[in-house]
């Protein structure tokens, strides 16, 4: 960055198409040959010629311009730049928000007892590997549909960031122990709580690109748990550490195409000691790109009985093709189809017809994630709803001065915190419940979670959109997350089971426990 620095007075004398000085915040730019390649049109960038631009260029832009943009013009800084209170906020990398309600009440400086000084430490250490080394990236791809480079991946496997999104289990033990890796924040494999795993799936979640983000392990977060848990000791060991280390990447493959998530259609047959699976399935996330797959599998009669889980490797015979989604193909969706291939009979994943087991097995565990990732995505957008209303003047007045606006704050604050809560509450009782007590008493409160999660999700995109008006609908400038969330809530809301489904399961587990009680 340049170090030189001017007066108000000096730049003022630049006011001309021919020699065009602005400054936005405390800092000159020469935009005079810019002009003529602004986005928005030259005559904007002539009419501010020679004065304090700030106010008008936060009219129109978002302040990532700044950086992206408008880095080339500049020349240096002003000598009397606008007090510390006056300045706009720009956060260096790691540095939490301070818009009220960008971050968690205990992430804001309210006391909370779920969160010691190592969730801090840890939530800022992720925040700013996320900030310098992703965030860059995340816009890149996202807008080319590339899913994120394998070389992050490795990087964030050797520090552990992968581990960090699947329960604690021997594997990170393993990982710290012989691998090398050292997790966020300095923290011990014993450290390691549900709240840590939390602040994890938020970290990956928040990036306003939900097609990149998914791009970023919603493959692994599902797919490895049953290799770990259900594979032979061998299996998961190797596959567990190529995984979590970001060197070969998997993906959960469950539902079919004639079927959602009933998995009927996939043949398979013992063959000696291979397994040739034959069949199609369909909507796999990071399928694109993974390595490995784990796939549910027919090898017995109809109905859940005849289910078997499978480890398939990328071989001959396994093709994948991009599907095209409402979000980034960054995220990998495929459509994958096995032609005879052979699968190694010690890739069974439990046991023979016991594959629906292993499915269920994590159903809880997923579900769980979801909400944490589809919650901050929706933190993100109310964060955006509030700069932007504070920001946004009309008729000489910011839109937050009106109060049918600050009516809708209101309404998606108040969900997006109320989600929070439950899952913070549920949180907690994971933290403290053995599997089995989990399955037994948190799958219905979970997915009422999840529900009502996506619902308000729902709500935040609707308000949102209304909020920012025009914006909401074009893909860059001041509204890109609001449009890309609009495009994509609706997904939690379908995989990892339905809002129907959820609906379902949440009362009937309820009623089973049901008491004789009458009004
Ligand atoms: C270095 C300085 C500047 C840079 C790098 C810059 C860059 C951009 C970019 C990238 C866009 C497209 C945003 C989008 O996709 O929606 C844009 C739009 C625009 N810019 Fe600038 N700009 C600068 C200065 C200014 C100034 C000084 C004004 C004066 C008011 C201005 C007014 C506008 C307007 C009116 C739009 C159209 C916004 C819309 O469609 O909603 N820009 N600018």
């Amino acid at each position: 960055m340049s170090a030189t620095r001017y007066t108000r007075d000096e730049v003022a004398k630049h006011n001309t198409a021919e020699s065009n000085w602005i400054i936005i915040d405390d800092k000159v730019y020469d935009v005079t040959k810019f002009a003529r390649f602004h986005p928005g049109g030259k005559a904007f960038v002539d009419a501010s010629a020679g004065s304090d631009a700030t106010k008008n260029f936060y009219a129109f832009h978002r302040q990532d311009v700044l950086k992206s943009m408008a880095s080339k013009y500049l020349i240096g800084t002003l000598v009397d730049a606008p007090s510390a209170k006056k300045a706009s906020v720009t956060l260096k990398p790691g540095e939490l928000s301070k818009v009220p309600y960008a971050e968690s009440g205990a992430f804001q400086g309210l006391p909370s007892s779920f969160y010691d000084e190592s969730h801090h430490r840890f939530r800022a250490d992720l925040r700013k590997f996320f900030d310098e080394r992703v965030v860059p990236d995340a816009a890149a791809n996202d807008a080319a549909g590339k899913p994120p480079p394998h070389e992050l991946w490795k990087e964030m496997g050797k520090r552990g960031m992968l581990a960090m999104r699947i329960q604690n289990g021997p594997w990170l033990e393993d990982l710290v122990q012989n691998c090398g890796v050292v997790l966020p924040g300095g923290i011990t494999p014993k450290q390691f709580d549900c709240f840590h795993e939390l602040i994890a799936h938020e970290e990956f979640c928040r990036l306003g690109v939900p097609g990149y983000c998914d791009g970023l392990g919603a493959g692994f977060v599902i797919g490895i748990p049953p290799v770990l848990q259900f594979g032979n000791p061998e299996l998961a060991r190797k596959v567990g550490r190529e995984v979590l280390l970001g060197e070969k990447r998997i993906a959960l493959a469950i539902s079919g195409p004639e079927a959602g998530s009933d998995v009927a259609g996939l043949t398979c047959t013992p063959c000696g000691k291979f397994y040739v699976v034959n069949g199609v399935k369909k909507w796999i996330t990071n399928g694109h790109f993974a390595d490995y797959f784990v796939t549910a599998v027919r090898t017995g009669g109809p109905g859940v009985g005849g289910v078997s889980l499978l480890l398939v490797e990328r071989s001959e015979g396994l093709e994948t093709k991009p599907i095209k989604t409402s979000y980034s193909p960054s995220a990998g969706t495929a459509y994958v189809t096995y032609d005879d291939v052979k699968v190694p009979a010690e890739n069974l994943l439990g046991e023979e017809n016991g594959g629906f087991k292993c499915i269920m097995h994590n159903f809880n565990h997923e579900r769980w994630y979801i909400v944490a990732g589809a919650n901050r995505a929706s933190r993100l957008v109310v964060e955006e709803c509030y700069k932007w209303a504070n920001q946004r003047v009309v008729f000489g007045n910011p839109l937050i001065a009106q109060p049918v606006i600050r009516n809708k704050l209101a309404r998606i604050t108040s969900l997006v915190e109320g989600v929070h809560a439950w899952l913070e509450a549920i949180t907690y009782q994971m933290q403290h419940m053995t599997h089995a007590e989990q399955a037994n008493h948190l799958a219905g409160p979970i997915a009422l979670l999840k529900l009502f999660c996506t619902r308000s999700a729902n709500v935040v995109s609707d308000e949102a959109c209304q909020i920012f008006g025009g914006r909401a609908i074009t893909q860059t400038g001041m509204g890109k997350v609001v449009e890309q969330f609009q495009r994509s809530a609706k997904f939690a809301a379908i995989l990892g089971g339905s809002e129907e489904i959820m609906a379902e399961l949440g009362v009937k587990q309820a009623m089973r426990g049901f008491p004789n009680a009458r009004l």
